[in-house]
């Protein structure tokens, strides 16, 4: 006999499923889409499974996806005969998030179900969609190959709970039976039905049947027979030729494999004969995964021989920075039997792959060259920083990559990431060199450092950096078509200072030499050297990293991920017009003059987004010395 058990669903998925039915309202038909690929999934593993096990075939030879309905009682019906899942594997897939990240990143909604709904498309749909149309769902399943009496019935009203029970279950595979809820009326009608089937799930890989119906002259409607007809063409999508596959298709094909319910952003569909014969249809989403940045996540192209599928996820057909591309590779060069561990190091997988990313960095290329930029912005917003790591990771390919990336810089000034490293050399004057960037914590810190001053004065363009990969990035791109590019903190930035040096008199030299001598001696121990600046026309001080040292803003990133810094002391440059510093000049008590000079040392690091060592003394020594000039 078996018992009833009763089972609370953890709390992150009720949410994600409130979410889900709210943000998905509009779209209700999409169940169907995904329940329909969730059985064309199993049915690809259990083929798979039995070209070395026939027994998991349990004697059936067609494998197949039914869906049937009932008006009476309000329900609708989606079963395939395909691998099935044991009672472990219903709780582990079905009412559990597993996926840390996931967890993470409810625990982020705002409460408000309008902005959190646009959250969802960074969700796969899947199996919870069946809640927006039904009130309540009853999942049947046994795995294949097991004892028939060890079928499991799981059933939820979606509201907190589900229910498991061992049941008898003479068929594989996995039954779904969605109980509809009142306002549904619309799904429970073979029309309807047999309409969302051939829009979303024409091309999928297996016979989608249902029952066939004839005119009753006498009832003058539809009447069901015994009799059961397949209502897709069953061809997979990518097999077909390019030029009698609508948009529409591609599209729909896209959602169905990613279960993303947004658009794609754009496709690349190839077939390749000679010595390699393989077909791709490689897929650029719109909108990122929440999970992008999770090293378990998984990949996302879906491997196929001879369009037998092989496995999901096959990572070694895309570099990781790639990890958002979807879609499928079906080749016709790699054995059945092909492992991942096969994939790891096969040259038909290299080639393949190699291949492969040309094509989507190519499709890249194209969309960034659009007239109308909306579409690579886009791109960019969502996956940029991703691509970033393509810099470091694919060095074959590292130029195409420099040209896919975007900045924001001080020619516009605002913090949108949309300059080239092309449009920059474009807008570069003939002498300049190099092509200049600053890094910082914040896009605001950046854009206000004083070290931008000078440049600005001589209309210098700079790069202004202030994502977290930016210190990796710039540290792997030395140059790009011939120009070096350049820190503006760092030491030395000879070609700003030629001609401001050349009008100097003897004197004037000498005095700024003296000025630099007492200030070093006034604070020594705190900076490597103190120096007359070039770039500064505002402000009085600024600090650099001296030559051979990190910067200061890598120094602070190895700190935080807890990495031993050696304690290293910046330069501070010092602005000869600046008041303060004419001030300092001409100070002869030694005890103010270290005063001062620890005030325009702090004062600049503040600015560089430092933190200062001691910033209660900082305080003190500022309200001293605006005390004694009040
Ligand atoms: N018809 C089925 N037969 C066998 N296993 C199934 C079936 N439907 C769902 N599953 C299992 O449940 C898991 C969760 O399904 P669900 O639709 O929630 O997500 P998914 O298919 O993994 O897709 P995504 O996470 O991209 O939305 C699947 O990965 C699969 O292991």
């Amino acid at each position: 006999m078996s018992h009833t058990e009763t089972h609370a669903f953890q709390t992150e998925v009720n949410q994600l499923l409130k979410l889900m039915i709210h943000a998905l309202y509009s779209n209700k038909e999409i169940f169907l889409r995904e329940l329909v690929s969730n059985a064309s999934d199993a049915l690809d593993k259990l083929r798979f499974e039995a070209v070395s096990n026939d027994a998991l075939n349990e004697g059936e030879s067609e494998l197949a996806i039914t869906v049937t309905f009932d008006k009476e009682v309000r329900t609708i019906n989606i079963s395939d005969n395909g691998i099935g899942m044991t009672r472990d594997e219903v709780i582990a897939n079905i009412g559990t998030i597993a996926n840390s990240g996931t967890k993470k990143f409810l625990e982020n909604l705002s409460g408000d179900q309008a902005k959190d709904s646009n959250l969802i498309g960074q969700f796969g749909v899947g199996f919870y969609s069946s809640f927006i149309v039904a009130d309540e769902v009853t999942l049947e399943t046994r795995k294949a190959g097991d004892d028939k009496a060890e079928g499991t019935r799981w059933i939820s009203k979606g509201e907190g709970e589900f229910t498991l029970e061992t049941i008898d279950k003479e068929v594989k595979g996995t039954s779904i039976t969605l109980h509809m809820k009142e306002d549904m009326d619309e799904f429970l009608d073979q029309f309807r039905l047999k309409n969302i089937i051939s829009t979303y799930s024409d091309h999928i890989n297996f016979p989608i049947k249902m029952v066939k119906t004839e005119w009753d002259e006498e009832a003058k409607e539809e009447k069901a027979t015994d009799e059961l007809e397949q209502v897709n063409k069953a061809t997979a999508l990518w097999t077909q030729p390019k030029s009698e596959i609508t948009d529409e298709e591609y599209k729909n094909f896209y959602q169905t494999i990613s279960h993303d319910f947004n658009e794609p952003l754009a496709h690349v569909h190839n077939r390749v004969e000679g010595t390699l014969e393989y077909t791709s249809l490689l897929y650029i989403p719109k909108q990122a995964p929440f999970d992008l940045y999770d090293r378990d996540r998984r990949y996302g192209l879906k491997l196929y021989v001879k369009r037998v599928f092989i496995m999901d996820d096959a990572e070694h057909l895309m570099p990781a920075y790639l990890r958002f591309v979807r879609g499928v590779i079906d080749s016709a060069d790699l054995p059945l039997n092909v492992s991942r561990e096969i994939l790891q190091s096969n040259k038909v997988v290299d080639k393949i792959r190699s291949a492969s990313v040309k094509r989507v960095l190519g499709e890249l290329e194209k969309v960034a060259k659009d007239e109308d930029q909306t579409r690579y912005q886009g791109f960019w917003e969502q996956f940029g920083n991703v691509l970033k790591e393509g810099l470091v990771e694919d060095f074959a390919n590292k130029e195409k990559i420099a040209k896919l990336l975007r900045f924001a810089t001080t020619h516009s000034g605002d913090a949108q990431q949309n300059v080239s490293l092309q449009d920059y050399i474009e807008r570069m004057g003939e002498e300049q060199e190099a092509i200049y960037y600053i890094i910082a914590d914040t896009h605001a810190a950046a854009k206000g450092s004083p070290h931008l001053e000078m440049f600005r004065k001589k209309g210098i363009e700079v790069l202004l950096l202030s994502d977290r990969i930016d210190e990796w990035l710039v540290s792997h791109l030395d140059e790009f078509e011939g120009k070096k590019l350049k820190s503006i903190t760092a030491a030395d930035l000879k070609e700003l200072a030629e001609e401001d040096e050349q009008e100097l008199s003897e004197e004037d030299k000498q005095a700024r030499e003296a000025l630099t001598e007492k200030v070093k001696k006034a604070i020594e121990g705190s900076v490597s050297d103190v120096r007359i600046t070039h770039r500064l026309t505002d402000s009085p001080a600024c600090v650099v990293t001296a030559e051979g040292d990190i910067s200061s803003h890598m120094a602070r990133m190895m700190e935080q991920m807890g990495q031993a810094v050696p304690k290293q002391n910046p330069v501070l440059e010092l602005n000869p017009e600046h008041i303060l510093v004419k001030k300092i000049e001409q100070m002869e008590d030694e005890a103010k003059l270290k005063e001062w000079s620890l005030f325009l040392f702090e004062q600049a690091q503040l600015a560089d987004g430092e933190p200062l060592a001691e910033p209660g003394a900082f305080i003190k020594r500022m309200n001293t010395l605006l005390a004694e000039v009040m």
